[in-house]
């Protein structure tokens, strides 16, 4: 190994009722990519929030080319070199990648000047590091991958010679993620030392150099991918095996129809078409899965389906009632859950206590009210029971739901969600940012929910989840449901096929 470019040791950070990191060493060589992997709550984020200057750690020391270093803020350890893509993307949708790379960090004199010279040195670093980024483009008309990219590009203007990736492929498709990890590969071959945190196991073996495992906010293993097998690195993370979904093979759904969509053709926010003429049905105990490259309409329909947006033509038919208009509370009271996508916008209120957002949508009913008043201790067993069933780790039920670390904050809306009698569950995304322990289970909760006659549209990036679990699955493609097969008969390269719009009918 080459010498550390970094070093962290004995990093301590306490949160009330909560130690983050205990005690923490890492050390990362140039040129070395470094998976950080652990469950959910394991203390990832606090650390690398506290090399990026986010947090100030109670006690430890940070060494970057061998001096000590104590950032204070984000510029501070821009300063030292250090670089972070966060998991939800800090740019400004309405501003090129130009302006979006300079905020704050604006050179020479005068608006024209620096704009010239801050495009050539962004064009010159994307030739570079083979990023294809264009520096004239507006940041609101790229793809999630493309923008990623500029998260990237904007570290590597700042000189970030130490880059930090926070669940870099999310939110990216199989082929976007293949190319964000060609683009590391290449940065760390140039000597630069990438920290890369991630719940995708098999991501470790595309990437990673050296591996560390956090449980309960303690390293509790250093390895290699040649030395471990994915088992084994779950179990590490855990801290024991994990259970695979018993998915009930040749499920016999209901004829019931419980979800329709009829010719439904919606807008996107900038009034172009996003879902253009589709029609589907759900039955009563079925998973139909929504495959598709992100984009392509299903988080319009989403939300079409589930109030938060109007439909220009089209009927949405919810057991026998017409809910083509109807506000979100109407359709949560046809017995219809949603697991969004977006969890900051839709799911949760970060200032409200844990309790407080298990019953954001059932606390003015029996037994948390009784007419307009509120029943505090209904409302706190009820969490304490969700927080329970649901493993949400948290330093207790009034912790604002703001301060949970991602996976915990997911685990609670999903809690909320599937905690009351429901006819239909849409869930989209909902196993983005869980770790493999917390996934297993979800799945089978979504499996557990067809099995007693709900119906499920589970939307996911995610070929294998969807594989996995839908009895059959729809394909959209640019605002079209394509095909729509039964899962037994499909396959990863023919879904993958549909899924970039190359008509196939070997299904
Ligand atoms: N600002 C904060 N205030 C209070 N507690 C916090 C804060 N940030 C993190 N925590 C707590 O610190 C612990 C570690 O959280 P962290 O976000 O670092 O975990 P993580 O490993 O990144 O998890 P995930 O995989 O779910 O993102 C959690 O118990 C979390 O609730």
């Amino acid at each position: 190994m080459q010498c550390a470019a970094l070093e962290m040791r004995g990093i301590t950070k306490r949160f009330p009722g909560v130690v983050a990191n205990d005690g923490v060493n890492l050390q990362v060589a140039r040129g070395e990519i470094h998976a950080l992997l652990g469950e959910n709550g394991a203390g990832k984020t606090t650390l690398m929030n506290i090399l990026y200057g986010l947090y100030r750690p109670d006690e430890g020391e940070i060494r970057v080319g061998g001096e000590t270093v104590r950032p204070e803020s984000p510029s501070d350890a821009m300063q030292y070199g250090i670089g972070m893509v966060h998991q939800h993307f800090m740019l400004v949708p309405v501003m090129t990648v130009t302006e979006n790379i300079m905020l704050g960090q604006e050179i020479g004199h005068g608006p024209f000047l620096d704009r010239k010279q801050a495009a050539l040195r962004i064009r010159d670093l994307s030739r570079q590091y083979a990023l294809d980024v264009d520096p004239e483009a507006v940041v609101e008309d790229l793809p999630v991958g493309m923008r990623q990219r500029v998260e990237i590009l904007k570290a590597l203007y700042r000189q970030a010679d130490i880059l930090i990736l926070d669940e870099p492929t999310a939110v990216l498709t199989p082929a976007e993620a293949d190319e964000i990890f060609d683009i590391i590969t290449a940065l760390a071959q140039q000597g630069t030392a990438i920290i890369f945190i991630t719940h995708k196991l098999k991501e470790v073996w595309q990437v990673a150099h050296r591996i560390t495992v956090m449980r309960g906010g303690r390293v509790v293993g250093t390895t290699t991918p040649a030395e471990t097998t994915e088992t084994q690195l779950a179990t590490l993370m855990v801290g024991h095996e994990t259970p695979q979904p018993t998915v009930a093979t040749g499920h016999q759904a209901s004829p019931d129809v419980m979800l329709q969509v009829q010719h439904l053709r919606v807008l996107d926010d900038r009034g172009t078409v996003a879902v253009d003429d589709v029609s589907l049905a759900v039955h009563a105990g079925e998973i139909l899965g929504i495959a598709g490259v992100q984009g392509n309409g299903q988080t319009e329909l989403v939300e079409v389906l589930t109030g938060l947006r109007t439909s220009q033509s089209g009927r949405v038919i919810i057991g026998d009632a017409d809910v083509t208009h109807a506000s979100p509370r109407r359709i949560a009271m046809q017995g219809v859950a949603h697991i969004p996508e977006d969890r900051h916008q839709h799911g949760m209120v970060d200032g409200y206590s844990i309790a407080d957002n298990l019953v954001l949508n059932i606390y003015h009913q029996k037994p948390f009210a009784y007419g307009i008043i509120r029943r505090a201790q209904a409302i706190a067993e009820h969490a304490v029971r969700a927080m329970q069933t649901f493993d949400i780790r948290a330093p207790s039920l009034s912790t604002p739901a703001g301060s949970l670390s991602g996976g915990n904050q997911q685990k609670m809306v999903v809690a909320r969600e599937l905690g009351r009698p429901l006819r239909l569950l849409i869930a989209a995304q909902p196993t983005r940012g869980l770790d493999v322990g917390a996934i297993a289970f979800l799945h089978q909760q979504l499996v557990n929910k067809r099995d007693e006659g709900c119906a499920v549209l589970l939307v996911s990036a995610e070929l294998d989840e969807i594989l996995a679990l839908s009895d059959r699955i729809a394909v959209m493609y640019r605002g079209k449901v394509l095909a729509t097969v039964d899962s037994r008969a499909a396959s990863r390269e023919s879904l993958g096929r549909l899924m970039a719009g190359l008509e196939t009918d070997q299904l």
